[in-house]
């Protein structure tokens, strides 16, 4: 099931280059914003770009088989209730959302719980309650993962129909660093040493235990993780395949995309693999602790626009990063050029 992704317009890119090099700044001062601005030219198929108007962001909600196992420092009863805080306007992100002008909604695609007199919106794309711990059993039997999958990819329809000109895709899930260090370890190649780190923050004996259920979960999908869709089988969660799911269609959508922490930059990986040329459709929000994010990044050839050592997941390094994107688009549309002053 291979995603066709087209290319963002390489003749608006060359003008928007030309336009930065004729700026009346001195050649290269703008630095990353210089960048960002071509690449919204670029994804947006105009020059000067616009600055993203209408950005939206969804919150893939799901539990983890692993939290049961001591991977996490908090426990799994943390997402019901993170997803009611989303719902109140009240989780962190939330904050960020309305100081950035960002539409926000949440999604129990796999959460443990009924969530009982919750907005039935919010639930209505649930495939099922947590997933299987992934170094044990598979998290998900492959007809859920194409249901996730195509769910998180009507959905990105839905936001595409509501006007969307930016998406972000945001995690909540108690657990959820485990499954997506796997996923990455496993499109890279890697050791489970060499992907995880603490998430909530967890202890040295955290560590070594988390490590442990990533190095399980590894051998026991063996190679079935070349195929992406199996890798989401084998290793990852409703939540994360619709989140995969989400992102390839906005690059196949041609809709620009702001990438977060690990959860998202994972599934970013994934939708490369899904979608091959996607990651052209992608830009790096911020730079979280985790290692595997940076390592994903670098594999993607994404460098992170914001590094504040934040680690909260939940789209916040995304919404933190908008601010940049729409004065990257201004900074071109509104500098004169050096030619008109001489
Ligand atoms: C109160 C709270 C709010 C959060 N918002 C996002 N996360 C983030 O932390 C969790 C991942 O880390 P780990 O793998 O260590 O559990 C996810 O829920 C993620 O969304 C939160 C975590 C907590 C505790
Ligand atoms: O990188 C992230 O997105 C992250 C890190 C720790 C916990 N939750 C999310």
């Amino acid at each position: 099931m291979k995603v066709t992704v087209s290319a963002p317009d390489a003749a608006a890119r060359a003008a928007a280059e030309e336009r930065l090099a004729a700026l009346a700044t001195p050649a290269g001062a703008l630095g990353r914003l210089g960048d960002l601005g071509v690449w919204l030219a670029a994804v947006q198929g105009v020059v000067p770009p616009r600055p993203p108007a209408a950005v939206r962001a969804v919150v893939f909600a799901g539990d983890h088989g692993v939290a049961a196992h001591g991977v996490s420092a908090y426990p799994a009863a943390v997402t019901p209730a993170m997803v009611r805080s989303f719902a109140a306007g009240t989780a962190g992100v939330c904050a960020l959302a309305r100081q950035h002008d960002v539409h926000l909604r949440v999604l129990d695609l796999g959460v443990d719980d009924d969530l009982d007199g919750i907005d039935p919106a919010v639930r209505a794309h649930k495939v099922r309650r947590g997933s299987g711990a992934i170094h044990v059993e598979d998290a998900l039997e492959r007809a859920e993962t194409e249901q996730a999958l195509a769910t998180g990819a009507a959905v990105a329809d839905e936001e595409i129909a509501a006007g969307a000109d930016l998406l972000i895709g945001g995690d909540m899930g108690i657990g959820n660093t485990t499954p997506t260090a796997a996923l990455v370890a496993a499109a890279l190649g890697l050791p489970a040493e060499d992907v995880v780190g603490r998430g909530t923050g967890v202890d040295d004996e955290g560590l070594d235990r988390k490590t442990d259920v990533v190095r399980a979960a590894l051998q026991r999908a063996g190679d079935r993780v070349d195929d992406p869709v199996e890798r989401l089988t084998a290793l990852g969660s409703a939540d994360l395949a619709a989140t995969v799911g989400f992102l390839a269609r906005a690059a196949e959508r041609g809709v620009p995309v702001v990438l977060d922490g690990l959860i998202s930059v994972a599934c970013a990986l994934t939708a490369e693999d899904l979608a091959p040329g996607a990651t052209q459709w992608f830009v790096a929000g911020h730079r979280s602790t985790e290692p595997a994010q940076s390592l994903a990044l670098e594999k993607l050839g994404l460098e992170p626009l914001v590094d504040a050592r934040m680690r909260l997941g939940e789209g916040s390094g995304a919404v933190a990063a908008v601010p940049l994107l729409r004065s990257a688009a201004l900074l071109l549309a509104e500098t004169a050029l050096l030619s008109d002053l001489l």
